[in-house]
């Protein structure tokens, strides 16, 4: 059975509830280290809760769109979205001055190297933070290259700044610069992606140049 994608807020409140409870699920999978049989039981448990939810389905993930509050969301995106287990979430802010920030603090799930985190888990979010600075700077488009330099191993469980920018424009396509830091601002990762605005999005002045 599948349902419409409209739904009461309530829903989505109790929803995402469900997700972050399913990153903890997730936390407390990697690090167990209780007995066979108490994992087979647990197992057993989440059989029976999967198949409950499974019981009435969307035909897929939650949408692009506006809240009621007029602020857009996208509670099904792998990275931000409130009710998606797979997302950090990453928070964004848009500062003032222009851009795109985020404070997060990665875990123990996010492992690559021993002890810190996955290269792809940091391009990941740098591809969704240079993707945020382009579309506010009134440039939205998808990746078309990205392009990542690892200086340093990142940690997880530290808090860490992710932040970016839009730097050039040239028609349809926007260039972004961003890096994962510590606090500190010592750089650990560094990214530089072009975005390009699909012609379907195309924007009222999109072929001209901004330069
Ligand atoms: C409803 C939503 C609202 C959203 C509001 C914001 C929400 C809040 C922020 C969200 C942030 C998300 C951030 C995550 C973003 C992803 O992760 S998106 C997923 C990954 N990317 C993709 O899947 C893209 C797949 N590729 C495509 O769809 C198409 O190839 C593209 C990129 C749209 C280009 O197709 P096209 O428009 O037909 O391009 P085309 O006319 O051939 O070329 C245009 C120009 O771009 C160049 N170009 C084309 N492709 C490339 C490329 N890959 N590399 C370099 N140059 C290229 C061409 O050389 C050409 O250059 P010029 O000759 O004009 O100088």
């Amino acid at each position: 059975m599948t349902i419409e994608l409209a739904s009461g807020e309530a829903q989505l409140a109790a929803l995402a509830v469900l997700a972050q409870q399913a990153r903890e699920l997730m936390d407390a999978v990697v690090l167990t280290d209780v007995d066979e049989t108490e994992i087979e039981a647990v197992t057993a448990e989440l059989v029976a809760l999967t198949e409950r939810l499974r019981a009435v389905r969307r035909e897929s993930t939650l949408p692009h769109e506006f809240a009621p509050d007029g602020t857009f969301r996208h509670l099904g995106n792998a990275v931000v979205g409130a009710c998606n287990p797979h997302a950090l979430p990453l928070e964004v802010e848009r500062p003032p001055e222009g851009g795109s920030r985020a404070d997060l603090n990665f875990r123990p799930i996010h492992e690559g190297p021993p002890g810190a985190v996955h290269g792809g888990v940091t391009a990941l979010i740098l591809d969704h933070l240079l993707g945020d600075a382009v579309a506010a700077a009134g440039r939205p488009g998808v990746t078309g290259t990205l392009t990542i330099r690892y200086k340093r191993l990142v940690p997880y469980g530290r808090p860490v700044v992710a932040s970016a920018e839009a730097t050039r424009v040239e028609g349809r396509k926007t260039w972004a610069d961003g890096t994962i830091a510590l606090p500190d601002g010592t750089p650990l990762v560094e990214a530089t992606g072009l975005f390009i605005t699909p012609e379907t999005w195309r924007l009222p002045n999109a072929d001209e140049p901004d330069e």
